[in-house]
């Protein structure tokens, strides 16, 4: 049968997921949905031009909620990036747009009968993703976010930098909101194995600033380009393999956690149904209050939805 993909948005982010699913032989089936529909064509047309330099023969089709009946991943990308052209660092200014269009895309998910794992970035991440796992009522485990998968790459990034190692080899997490009141967990990272801590203070390396950098380094990208791309589409992509390989992934993103009340980014097991498993990695207490405080921040924004 084959890998069958749908994106709903095919802007910046799932244009992006898109081109990396065709590209790396991933998709047998793509499905591309947006509300400008001669944006979706567009897009169908530039990567079927690919195809002829391929070494598969992904199907590409457009516009067809009836589709996602048998999809085993959807992607949820739709948003308006350019509503935070003016907001200098509040993700939550695109809300009132991303509000609207999710409630707009929620009930064709679940009357399409969509059965498969729901991958969501639109922002807020943690809030939207809880709404859609809300509205469409698939199990919780098949609906996650992004959520801090980025800002840990990020954070990976901005450390590897610093201690000059690849990125790879910089473990541990960031937790909480895909917003400003993530935090990074210095408790979990580790420097080629070894604690972060130590080693910093050791080379009098400020974390804090480090984690400022982490925090804000989507900004930086979207300061330059107007939008980011590469590293989420990179992140969405990784996820869905870790689905469809079954592969029993341990990383972040954002899923529902009962203790909470509420979806928030933490490191969980992805596998064949979604988030197998939530990993809960004893913080110590001033960490612990953080994510506390982040779940609140984001329980408060789905409130208003
Ligand atoms: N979670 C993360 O880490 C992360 C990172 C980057 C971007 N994002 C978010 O991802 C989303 C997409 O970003 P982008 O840069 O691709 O935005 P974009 O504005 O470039 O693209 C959004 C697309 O969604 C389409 N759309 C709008 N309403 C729709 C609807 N009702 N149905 C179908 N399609 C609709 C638009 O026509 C557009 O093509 C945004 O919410 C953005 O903030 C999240």
């Amino acid at each position: 049968m084959g890998r069958k993909y749908a994106i709903i948005g095919v802007g910046h982010v799932g244009a992006t997921i898109a081109f990396a699913l065709v590209t790396k032989g991933d998709a047998d089936e793509l499905i591309l949905i947006d509300k400008n529909e001669k944006k979706a064509r567009a897009e169908q047309l530039d990567l079927k031009d690919a195809t002829a330099r391929l070494e598969t023969r992904p199907k590409i089709k457009i516009q067809d909620y009836s589709e996602l009946a048998d999809t085993d991943i959807l992607f949820v990308t739709a948003g308006n990036i350019h509503a935070l052209d003016h907001a200098s660092g509040n993700r939550w200014a695109e809300f009132e747009y991303t509000r609207e269009i999710v409630k707009d895309i929620a009930p064709k998910i679940k009357e399409s009968g969509f059965h498969g794992v729901l991958i969501d970035t639109m922002n807020p991440c943690d809030a939207i993703s809880q709404y859609l796992q809300k509205e469409i009522d698939l199990p919780g485990s098949q609906v996650l976010g992004t959520g801090t998968f980025l800002d840990t790459a990020r954070m990976q990034r901005v450390v590897a930098e610093q201690f000059d190692v690849d990125p790879k080899n910089v473990t541990g997490f960031v937790y909480g909101e895909h917003g400003e009141s993530q935090f990074v967990a210095w408790s979990t990272v580790k420097v080629n194995g070894l604690d972060v801590i130590p080693l910093a203070e050791a080379r009098n390396i400020n974390l804090t600033e480090l984690e400022s950098q982490a925090r804000s380094g989507g900004w930086a990208v979207h300061s330059g380009k107007g939008y980011t791309s590469y590293a989420i589409a990179t992140c969405a992509v990784k996820l869905s393999r870790a689905v469809l390989d079954d592969a029993h992934l341990m990383c972040p993103c954002s899923s529902y956690n009962k203790k909470y009340d509420s979806y928030v980014g933490q490191p969980g097991i992805i596998g064949k149904n979604g988030v197998e498993e939530l990993i809960d990695i004893p913080l110590p207490d001033e960490e612990e209050a953080k994510l506390a405080n982040s779940a609140a921040t984001i329980r408060e924004k789905f409130a208003t939805m």
